[in-house]
């Protein structure tokens, strides 16, 4: 081997690093050098001990699961080279962004040996850590690395030989890195060298380009570019996803075709690189820089994506258990994206959708951010909310009246909602708390196509109808408070959003941490204060839990830790004694919630809105509290 472990030409290199200039001209690759750089100037030892102390089992199992989606599509990546270094007396590993170690695996002796100096789940191997190491080499340099014996910058890393490649998603953000480890001792230490540096270069490239193709599934086209029509619909092609023209998306072999950088994502327009027009199909384009020939493919595979998500799609602040977040902090994860993908093709179908879901589990965010992106985005969303409005109002507000209708009626008379609606979409929220009266009026309207104001003459109209409720409305016809042929009209996709405790807690926190802007001033969640979080039923779902998100990022000052101590009360009440916070016998959930109701109220004389706003929950909410069972 070149640089043996303790090669003089090493050791040389090592003293000539205190001097300035001193690596200038010696004999240890570039990258190396720029890093024992690095390492030196934060003042690192050589001497210091590598061993760490590795994340507990169940911060290993949050962590992992944070990078559910890095780690479910590296999956068949790390099963193919776990084979293969296994017979290298190597092993390979899947870090985060950070270098913390998600996975490994390997030969047992070797996996063994390395956990001596904590190359194992759990430990974190950026260079801040265990200084010149691949994995956190890589990451600084965002590119492939190799690290042989003692260019490792501690010296208890020096019988390591590690190549680390790392991942980039299709929004141009690092997601982690995959890493080949091996013993320079071992009798083919040798094959590590430039078989693991194509080994990892080929693994990389085949999980990037997966992840590119699944991340296309929501944008309007994707194209396969490359210089061979051979190599179309192969690992190797470049894949771009296209929205309005726009590059969102990109594997990195895309970009290189295209010699553009990451920046160039969400913001470049597809014409501007590249020349010939894109149809449906396969066609020969040119780059524009440079006028060379490239096979393209067009696909459709997706519709578009929704507005409110398009900042995401450019650099989401998340991408664990498929989350992504704009900077409008509107999550979607695994199991929302895929209702909002479908509620989006059934608007533009002109197919109604009932939205089902517990109290602030996101039912009018999800009909806004699924008319933002439908076909009928530029024309109304007109939201009626059938709970908030005494019944008295609600048949004028709601069909309209002509002017002088009634005692007190406004002059000029009223449009109505539902014709505000006209050529967009009428969102009936709590449409199970609409009078009976009301139904047999709303029904008329669908079946006619024309809405009557109140002392006026039928006018025609034409909107798609979403509604919502809290409640069972199938109970609610079968006990006769909800009419049978007006909920058949209404249940043709029935969308039922899941309460937050059946969401990934932990990705939704992080996410709307970071969309709060937590993460831009250093604020972090304390690991008992996530255990209470994680504890705690939230009754207000997504609404509760963003909304003491938010209120504690913004009463946290820079560089902050949450503690149990910065919870409410009732949050941090029911702390577990070995949290060390105090735990007595706390009234029902219900019963504090009353109380806290009960003092809004009072305190904003019996207005329902204002003591919504500032309970945080909407007012139907109240309404609903407020009636008896
Ligand atoms: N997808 C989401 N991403 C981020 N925050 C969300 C999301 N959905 C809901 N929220 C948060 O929860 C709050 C309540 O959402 P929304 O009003 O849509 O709930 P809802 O189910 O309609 O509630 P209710 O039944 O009480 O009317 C929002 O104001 C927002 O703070």
């Amino acid at each position: 081997m070149a640089n043996a472990p303790h090669s003089p030409a090493m050791a040389v290199a090592r003293e000539r690093l205190g001097e300035a200039g001193g690596l200038e001209g010696a004999p240890i690759p570039l990258v190396i050098a720029r890093s024992w750089r690095r390492c030196a100037d934060r003042g690192l030892r050589a001497d210091r001990p590598a061993h760490q102390d590795p994340l507990p089992r169940a911060d290993l199992a949050a962590l992992r699961d944070r990078h559910h989606t890095l780690m479910h599509l590296a999956t068949p990546e790390l099963d193919t080279l776990h084979r293969a270094m296994r017979d290298l007396g190597g092993m390979v590993l899947l870090t985060n962004d950070r270098g913390l170690i998600l996975d490994a695996r390997g030969d047992a002796g070797f996996v063994r040996r390395a956990r001596r100096v904590s190359l194992q789940p759990g430990a974190g191997w950026g260079e801040d850590d265990e200084g010149t190491n691949a994995v956190g080499t890589a990451l600084a340099e965002r590119a492939l690395v190799q690290v042989r014996g003692p260019e490792h910058y501690l010296t208890d890393n020096a019988f390591l030989i590690c190549t680390a490649m790392p991942v980039t998603d299709p929004y141009g953000a690092v997601a982690g890195v995959i890493d080949l480890s091996g013993d320079t001792r071992h009798p083919r230490a040798d094959a590590h060298g430039p078989d693991a540096q194509a080994l990892a270069r080929l693994a990389v490239a085949h999980l990037e380009h997966r992840w590119a193709v699944r991340a296309a599934e929501g944008h309007e086209a994707l194209i396969r570019l490359h210089a061979h029509p051979a190599w179309l619909g192969t690992p190797q092609e470049g894949l771009l996803a296209v929205d309005d023209g726009i590059i969102q998306a990109a594997n990195p072999a895309a970009l290189t075709l295209l010699g553009l950088g990451n920046e160039a994502l969400g913001r470049v327009r597809l014409d501007s690189v590249l020349s010939g027009g894109l149809e449906r199909g396969d066609r020969l384009v040119r780059t524009v820089a440079e006028d060379r020939p490239l096979h393209a493919r067009m696909t459709t595979p997706g519709k578009r994506r929704p507005s409110t998500s398009r900042p995401s799609a450019r650099r989401p602040a998340r991408q664990d258990q498929g989350m992504t977040a704009g900077r409008d902090g509107i999550l979607w994860d695994a199991t929302t994206r895929p209702l909002l993908d479908r509620a989006i093709l059934a608007l533009d179908a002109g197919i109604p959708i009932l939205l089902q879901g517990e109290t602030g589990s996101g039912k009018e965010v999800f009909v806004r951010a699924a008319h933002a992106a439908c076909g009928r985005a530029q024309a109304p969303l007109v939201a009626v909310n059938c709970a908030a409005i005494p019944e008295g109002l609600l048949e004028s507000e709601l069909f309209g009246y002509e002017d002088g209708a009634f005692t007190g009626a406004r002059r000029g008379g009223h449009r109505g909602q539902i014709r505000q609606a006209d050529g967009g979409i009428l969102f009936l929220d709590e449409i199970g708390d609409m009078p009976p009266a009301l139904q047999a009026r709303l029904l008329r309207v669908l079946q006619d196509g024309e809405v009557t104001p109140v002392g006026g003459r039928p006018v025609k109209v034409d909107f798609l109808l979403v509604t919502a409720t809290h409640r069972d409305l199938a109970a609610c016809v079968a006990q006769g408070t909800f009419r049978a042929d007006l909920y058949y009209r209404l249940k043709h996709l029935v969308v039922t959003l899941p309460p937050l405790r059946d969401r990934p807690l932990d990705a939704i926190i992080d996410a709307l941490l970071a969309s709060f802007g937590a993460d831009d001033r250093g604020i972090r969640l304390a690991p008992a204060t996530r255990t209470l979080l994680r504890r705690h039923d939230w009754p207000g779902n997504l609404r509760e839990l963003a909304n003491l998100l938010r209120t504690l990022v913004a009463l946290s000052p820079p560089g902050a830790l949450i503690t149990p101590a910065d919870l409410p009360a009732d949050l941090a009440g029911r702390a577990p004694k070995d949290l060390g916070t105090a735990t007595h016998p706390t009234p029902s959930l219900k019963a504090r919630e009353d109380d806290a109701i009960r003092q809004a109220l009072a305190r904003h004389r019996g207005n329902v809105s204002a003591a919504a706003r500032e309970l945080g929950v909407h007012r139907s909410t109240l309404h609903r509290r407020l009636r008896p069972d």
